[in-house]
């Protein structure tokens, strides 16, 4: 594992802590209807659990929850389960294993960890280091200072498990396997080097220890427990980079995608053509051998050739595809029944087929209709409201953000923006103000940051912001800035009222750490500090 975990969670105060209904789980987060929020942002502060006490010392704590950031597209196909080990299996295994092992064995497996971590540690990394794609990700120096010790709590934790932690355990597993994912360090060198670390471990344990049934039960379990860590490592890596392959390819519709609104009508009028062909059919009572067939349709070849890939694997896609088999397939059967003499009425048989095909081509309409939604969406890649960039390729444009700095050797910052008491905005001056405001605010960000500079609307009424090539002290300056100009501006309500606005930021550097969610999570930590600290304010996370 390159194991860049996370450090452990400041035991910070919850935003229940200022009376902020909005942590509360009994006062979620008002969602505004028919209006441009987030999925992501009904759900904005929320509990979360501790990993057994180890990544969370203050039991709990309140965090927006990143992992929405990769949002669990809708359409995604879910990976096969049964490729892969299930948590609760890998759990069971574990803790049948532990319950195997001999105490003797457990005994030396303690000792192990306390004095070869360093040593195994070096030895893993000297390998992943030889690799030039992990090399890529991976500097002397970042392993020096994070991942080094990051891989000794992991092996510590894998080493000395114990049953009733397991749910900690398997949550260790799957975030590294996530983390892994989002940096991009093939499973297959995790799985390469950890045979190197395994190795080593067996000629510690053989070193120290006498062949015997203790050693025999302290090899084992070594071999089985790195296995089960690295299965679900490995499940959780699969899953989340095929989420994140499908964001890139997503981008990348948005940015080469042209004429979804011509596509779309010629499609709408395709399906009618058909429909009305086959009804004219039916009316007349032609040869039902004469139908031309869905799949066989204008409608159904661009279906079957263009738009399943350019829809993807999502539900609708594959509820398309089910339909026009269904169609076909009840073509066949109602023209099977004609050839048969006297076998059903004729005229039944015709009217249940029409029916049928009536159905289905309403639900194909309205499917794509949704389907074309989508990539109608994809391909402006911008929020409705504010016209910022859809929070959805946030991973997509700092994954490649983090590998651009490391080239440049610059840095870039993230800057997390909240507008301070919008709810009472909306409530005091109506949600069109509301939105106004957020229009107001979105262009004011926009348009003092570089044209290099990314805006995205993060939630209801937050924004991130990513500042490439600045500096500490260039980030803060234009943090202030965007700041002091949200404050001057007065915004004009139908009612010719004057609303003034504030804005709260976290600003958090890039620290050369591949993982883009930690400079997200300081800059989020910062936010909630501004907001603590009387708002209308800058906190830096360094
Ligand atoms: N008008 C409008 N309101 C929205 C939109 N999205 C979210 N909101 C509202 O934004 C408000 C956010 O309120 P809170 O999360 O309590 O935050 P706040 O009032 O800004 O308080 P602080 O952030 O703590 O300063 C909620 O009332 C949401 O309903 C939108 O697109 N338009």
């Amino acid at each position: 594992m390159i194991l860049i975990l996370y450090k452990r969670w400041p035991a910070r105060q919850s935003r229940l802590d200022d009376g902020d209904a909005r942590a509360s789980a009994n006062h979620p987060t008002k969602v505004v209807p028919g209006r441009a929020t987030f999925p992501q942002a009904v759900v904005r502060w929320r509990r979360l659990p501790t990993l057994n006490g180890r990544a969370c010392r203050g039991g709990v704590r309140w965090r927006r929850p990143h992992s929405a950031l990769t949002p669990p597209a809708p359409c995604a196909a879910p990976m096969p389960t049964s490729q892969f080990l299930s948590e609760s299996q890998a759990a069971a295994e574990w803790r049948e294993l532990i319950a195997q092992t001999r105490p003797a064995a457990r005994a030396v497996l303690a000792a192990a960890a306390d004095e070869q971590l360093p040593g195994l540690a070096d030895l893993f990394y000297e390998h992943m280091l030889a690799d030039p794609h992990a090399s890529m990700f991976i500097s002397n120096e970042q392993v020096r200072d994070r991942l080094h010790a990051s891989l000794q709590r992991w092996l510590a934790a894998v080493l000395t498990a114990a049953a009733d932690d397991m749910n900690g355990l398997i949550a260790l597993q799957r975030m590294v396997g996530d983390v892994h994912a989002r940096i991009g360090i093939p499973v297959n060198l995790v799985a390469r080097a950890t045979r190197r670390l395994k190795r080593a471990l067996y000629d510690a344990l053989i070193a120290r220890m006498p062949p015997s049934d203790d050693r025999s039960s302290a090899l084992i379990y070594v071999s089985q427990a790195t296995d089960i860590a690295l299965e679900v490592m490995t499940a959780s890596y699969s899953r989340s980079r095929e989420q994140s392959a499908k964001t890139d390819e997503a981008y990348r519709l948005f940015s080469v995608m042209q004429n979804v609104g011509t596509e779309r009508e010629r499609q709408r009028a395709a399906l009618l053509d058909w429909e009305n062909a086959f009804v004219y059919r039916i009316a007349i009572n032609a040869q039902l051998d004469e139908l031309q067939k869905m799949a066989a349709s204008d409608f159904g070849l661009w279906f079957h050739h263009k738009g399943q890939p350019a829809f993807g694997d999502s539900r609708e896609a594959q509820s398309v595809a089910r339909l026009i088999v269904e169609i076909d397939e009840a073509m066949d059967a109602a023209m099977a029944a004609a050839a048969v003499p006297q076998s059903v009425e004729p005229m039944a048989a015709r009217i249940a087929l029409l029916n049928l095909v009536r159905d289905a081509v309403g639900q194909l309409k309205y499917l794509l209709g949704a389907l074309f939604e989508q990539i109608a969406e994809l391909e402006t890649g911008r929020d409705a409201l504010t016209h910022l960039l859809n929070r959805r390729f946030i991973p997509t444009v700092l994954r490649r953000e983090v590998v651009l700095a490391a080239q440049s050797r610059t840095t870039f910052s993230v800057l997390m923006v909240d507008i301070d008491h919008f709810k009472a905005i909306n409530d005091q001056y109506g949600h069109d103000a509301g939105d106004l405001a957020l229009q107001t605010v979105a262009a004011l960000l926009v348009h003092n940051v570089r044209g290099s500079d990314y805006a995205f609307r993060y939630g209801g009424e937050e924004f991130l912001l990513v500042l490439v090539e600045t500096t500490e002290s260039q980030a803060r300056t234009i943090a202030e800035s965007l700041r002091k100009r949200v404050e001057q501006e007065t915004i004009s309500s139908k009612s010719g009222e004057g609303i003034k606005v504030t804005i709260s930021i976290g600003l958090a550097m890039h620290t050369g750490h591949p993982d883009y969610e930690r400079t997200i999570s300081a800059a989020d930590e910062a936010l909630y500090r501004a907001k603590k600290n009387g708002r209308n304010r800058t906190e830096c996370a360094f």
